[in-house]
Parts: structure tokens; C-alpha cells; sequence
């Protein structure tokens, strides 16, 4: 990929020690990018990377008014909890960091005269009532239910950022996000492809929510990176980009994967697939209408789910060995 590598901005990524946070900052760090991490979480994904000269970390939350000395030319606003799990522990956190944050990061692009992406998600669509989901469906959200915080605090980031683009002409890229996953995510995140690789290798059962005809496209977390990184060096500015896989999987079909993976491995570990009471208002179906990113992006994911599913399960081997 040769995004980003004619000028190397200096860049900030918000949430850049999270997940895709992270891997987007190896990623940019690689291009030859200078990063600044704003992050309040733990480092511990950058540590391999935290001694190169170009990156700087920040720990700090995304509520408070930024740094003013950072002044970047390209920031990527990802800092949220994403982990349905954490949308009933923490719903007013999760609704401030949406709301406040945004504005912070907004008004940073604004007087630095910096160009902004921000990670919105397929949770706007809701529990949607069309398939594939265009960008132009206005989705189908519960705002009282258990994931209102996520779903309509992501909404609001969308409409904060028109509001700022509509006032202040700041320069704008919004990526709604589909399902990503991969290394570096934590055993204990609570999403689902994590959820059970860590159940396989440890021969835990599988635990699917619901009759596991729900389904998913799940897009491996480098593809996911390279589509952020395009839209956000893009000219396509008019409104929100979906950034996902077409493949879509049941629950089902998945855990069924995951075992076989592990199987093939012939690591001496064995896991049931068992039912559990499906999670009210999670949604049915959620697969993106990928046009939009083809055509202004040339973008489409290229990992397929079983070779993600391969590098996930090495990784999260590695780490337990790590443990050690
Ligand atoms: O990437 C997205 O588009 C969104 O997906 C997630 O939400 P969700 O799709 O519900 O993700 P999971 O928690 O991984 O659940 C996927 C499906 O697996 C099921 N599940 C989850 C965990 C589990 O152990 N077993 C299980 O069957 C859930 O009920 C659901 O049907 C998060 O809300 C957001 O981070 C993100 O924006």
C-alpha cells in the first residue's frame, strides 16, 4: 500500500493504544508517519513500538481539551469502548466520550486546520430492515435499549461532525465500521470472535447467544486499516464510507470454524458449541453494501475469515505462552 507515504503527515490517533487503534499506529509508523497516541487505557499493544523516536504517547481521555503542542495535520478519531459488554456497565461514560470527545477532536482538526476521520459503525444501522446495508439507510435503532449508549452515541458523533463541516468547513471523513477482529484483541473483550477462540484453545465451551442464525461479516484487522487509511487520504468527503467485509457468517457457521481450525492444528484441545438465551435487541443481520467503498476507494477486504481466524488463534496461543 503506498497510502500516506508521499508526505508522512504527522498524525493523532485518539484511542490509538486500543485494538485497531494499534495496529492503525504500526501501520502509520511503518509509512514513515509520525504518531501521537491520546489514549486513558493501557499501552501494553504498543509495547514493541513505544521506544521508535516518531511515536509520542499521550495518556490522557478524550473528554479533556487536547494538548494544544500536538498539532497535527491528519487525526483519527477512534477512542470509544466497543465491546458490547461494556455497554451496560458503562453507558454514560460511553455516551460522553462519543459526545464530548467528538467535540474535543472536532475543534482540534478545526484550529489546527486538520483533516479528521472519525470511526463511526454498522451499530447506526441498528437492527437493520433492508440487506446489505447502503449508507443511505437511516438504520432501525432502539434509542432506550441496552445498546443505545453505542448505537446512538455513535449517530450523534456522525451528526456533531456534519454540524462542524456545515459551520467550520472542517475537512471530513467518517468510516462506518463492520465487525473487526484479530490479534491484539483481549480474551476477556466480550466480542464474539475472540470470545470464542479463547473458549477453543483454552477447550471451554462455545458459547453462542441465541439460535446462532444471527449473523456477521467479520473483516480481518489489517483490511480494516488499509480502508481507513484510503478514505481518510481520499477525496471522498460527502458522507459516511462503510468499512467491512460482504462474507457474511452465522454465529453458528463460525463457532464451527473456530473449532475446525483449532482441530486441524491437532493441539489436543476440544470444545462443545452450546446455546445460551439470545441478548435482547442484538441485531439479526448486519452485512455493508460495499459500492461506495469499491468505487472510491478501490478498497475490499482480502483475508479470508478461516486464514483470520488462523493468524487470531496463533497469536492468542503466542500470548498464553508468553504467560508462562
Ligand atoms: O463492528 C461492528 O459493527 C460492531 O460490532 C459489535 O457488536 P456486535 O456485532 O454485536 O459484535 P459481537 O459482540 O462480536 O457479537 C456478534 C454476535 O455474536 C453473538 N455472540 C457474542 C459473543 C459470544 O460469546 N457469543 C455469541 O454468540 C452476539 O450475540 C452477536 O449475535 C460492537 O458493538 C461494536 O464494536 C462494533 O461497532
Amino acid at each position: 500500500m503506498t497510502v500516506g507515504s508521499k508526505q508522512a503527515p504527522r498524525v493523532l490517533i485518539t484511542g490509538g493504544a486500543g485494538f485497531l487503534g494499534s495496529h492503525l499506529v504500526k501501520s502509520l509508523l511503518s509509512g514513515g508517519n509520525e504518531v501521537i497516541v491520546l489514549d486513558n487505557g493501557s499501552t501494553k499493544n504498543l509495547e514493541d513500538v513505544k521506544s521508535n523516536p516518531k511515536l509520542e504517547i499521550i495518556q490522557a481521555s478524550v473528554t479533556d481539551p487536547f494538548p494544544s503542542h500536538i498539532l497535527a495535520s491528519r487525526i483519527y478519531h477512534l477512542a470509544c469502548h466497543a465491546s458490547p459488554k461494556q455497554f451496560g456497565l458503562r453507558p454514560l461514560e460511553i455516551l460522553e466520550t462519543c459526545y464530548t470527545g467528538t467535540k474535543n477532536a472536532l475543534e482540534a482538526a478545526r484550529k489546527w486546520n486538520a483533516r479528521i476521520l472519525l470511526a463511526s459503525t454498522s451499530e447506526v444501522y441498528g437492527n437493520p430492515e433492508v440487506c446489505p446495508q447502503p449508507e443511505t439507510y437511516n438504520g432501525n435503532v432502539n434509542c432506550f435499549g441496552p445498546r443505545a449508549c453505542y448505537d446512538e452515541g455513535k449517530r450523534v458523533v456522525e451528526a456533531l461532525a456534519f454540524a462542524y463541516r456545515k459551520q467550520y468547513s472542517v475537512d471530513l471523513r467518517i468510516a462506518r465500521i463492520f465487525n473487526v477482529y484479530g490479534p491484539g484483541m483481549p480474551a476477556s473483550d466480550g466480542r464474539v470472535v475472540c470470545s470464542f477462540v479463547d473458549a477453543a484453545i483454552h477447550s471451554r465451551d462455545l458459547v453462542i447467544t441465541g439460535d446462532g442464525a444471527a449473523s456477521r461479516c467479520f473483516q480481518y484487522v489489517s483490511d480494516c486499516v488499509e480502508g481507513l487509511r484510503l478514505l481518510m487520504e481520499s477525496s471522498w468527503s460527502k458522507g459516511p464510507v462503510n468499512i467491512g467485509s460482504e462474507t457474511e457468517t452465522t454465529m453458528a457457521k463460525l463457532a464451527g470454524i473456530v473449532v475446525q481450525r483449532l482441530a486441524a492444528q491437532k493441539l489436543g484441545r476440544s470444545s462443545r458449541i452450546v446455546y445460551k438465551d439470545a441478548v435482547e435487541d442484538d441485531p439479526q443481520r448486519r452485512r455493508p453494501d460495499w459500492g461506495l467503498a469499491r468505487r472510491v476507494l478501490g478498497w475490499e477486504p482480502r483475508v479470508s475469515l478461516e486464514t483470520g481466524i488462523d493468524r487470531t488463534v496463533a497469536w492468542f496461543l503466542a500470548a498464553e505462552d508468553a504467560c508462562r
